[in-house]
């Protein structure tokens, strides 16, 4: 498979705290990959070193099976971490400005910037100076100066964080348009739930090392126990001692349980009823965050 963008045994260490470890993975044409982990996980200094901001100790970044060099890299579309905008210049001038620095003709960089700006619902605003719009739009141009020259990939730090719910839709539009002409989307988050609605795939990263890495439906399945939710009118508190019950939210008459493998859930319904009614029984999905507690923690 050499469509793909892929971070191959990655390390790094700041003075003797190594805070990348052994680090694999791969982001696959076409897709949203949500690269997810909490504050001081490492998504930060992997993102750098993807995009030769950083080096790495050991290990190494190719893209369609070719180790990453400074002319690959221009044809990819980055947004780090620190938003380095100019706080002067108009929005339209900032972004041709930059579609001009990766290359394009004047004409292509104003075309390109023009619908750029109409997509991300700032073609109004396109003449304002940065530093005069909120922090959410700011963010948007942001996003325009990273898409600007129509790149191959794309490597986002954080893109969502900070926009209204009507600002993630936006963004999310324009970025799922690049991933279904075929580019490879990577953008972190510190937030699974966050990421989960958004992505096709995910990588997960805690303490410097990759957790998992999959398409959702295949980390629900391969990470998930039977889950379970009951309802009974008194105290399901009983349900504690039941072998193979994992509770995982118990509130008085209603409890959220795993099933260890080899358990029956019809067992447990039959230990429910024989306490009395039952108001409800079935099985219930986790989310991820609620697979991987940890990442938020
Ligand atoms: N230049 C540096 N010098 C020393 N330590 C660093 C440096 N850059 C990052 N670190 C440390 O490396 C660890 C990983 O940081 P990183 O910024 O990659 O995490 P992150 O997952 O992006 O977190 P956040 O969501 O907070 O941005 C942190 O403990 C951080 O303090």
């Amino acid at each position: 498979m050499t469509n793909v963008l892929q971070v191959e045994a990655v390390s790094r260490s700041f003075g003797d705290r190594q805070v990348l470890k052994d680090v694999s993975f791969t982001v696959r044409a076409g897709r949203m990959t949500g690269f997810v982990g909490a504050n001081g996980a490492g998504k930060t200094t992997t993102m750098r070193i993807m995009l030769g901001v950083l080096a790495a100790d050991a290990g190494e970044v190719t893209w369609q099976g070719t180790k990453l060099t400074r002319e690959l890299r221009q044809r990819f579309g980055y947004m780090p971490e620190e938003r380095g905008l100019y706080p002067k210049m108009t929005i339209v001038d900032q972004i041709v400005y930059l579609g001009r620095l990766h290359g394009m003709s004047a004409d292509a960089a104003r075309r390109s910037t023009t619908d750029l700006l109409e997509r991300l619902n700032l073609g109004e605003r396109a003449g304002e100076q940065v530093e005069k719009l909120s922090l959410g739009n700011q963010q948007r141009v942001q996003i325009a100066a990273a898409l600007v020259h129509d790149p191959e990939v794309l490597v986002l730090d954080e893109p969502f964080s900070g926009l209204d719910p009507l600002a993630v839709d936006v963004v999310l539009g324009v970025l799922r348009e690049r991933a279904a002409a075929g580019a490879p989307v990577l953008f972190s988050s510190h937030q699974l739930d966050v990421v989960e609605r958004l992505c096709d795939d995910l990588v997960i990263i805690a303490d410097g090392t990759i957790r998992a890495n999959g398409s959702r439906q295949e980390l629900r399945s391969s990470y998930a126990l039977p889950r379970f939710a009951l309802e009974v009118d008194t105290d399901a508190g009983w349900l504690r001692d039941e072998a193979g019950v994992t509770l995982i939210d118990l509130d008085g008459p209603r409890a959220v349980f795993d099933l260890a493998p080899g358990t029956d859930d019809q067992d447990i319904l039959r230990a429910a009823l024989a306490r009395g009614p039952v108001r409800s029984f079935g099985a219930v999905t986790p989310s991820l965050a609620e697979i991987f507690r940890e990442v938020n923690q």
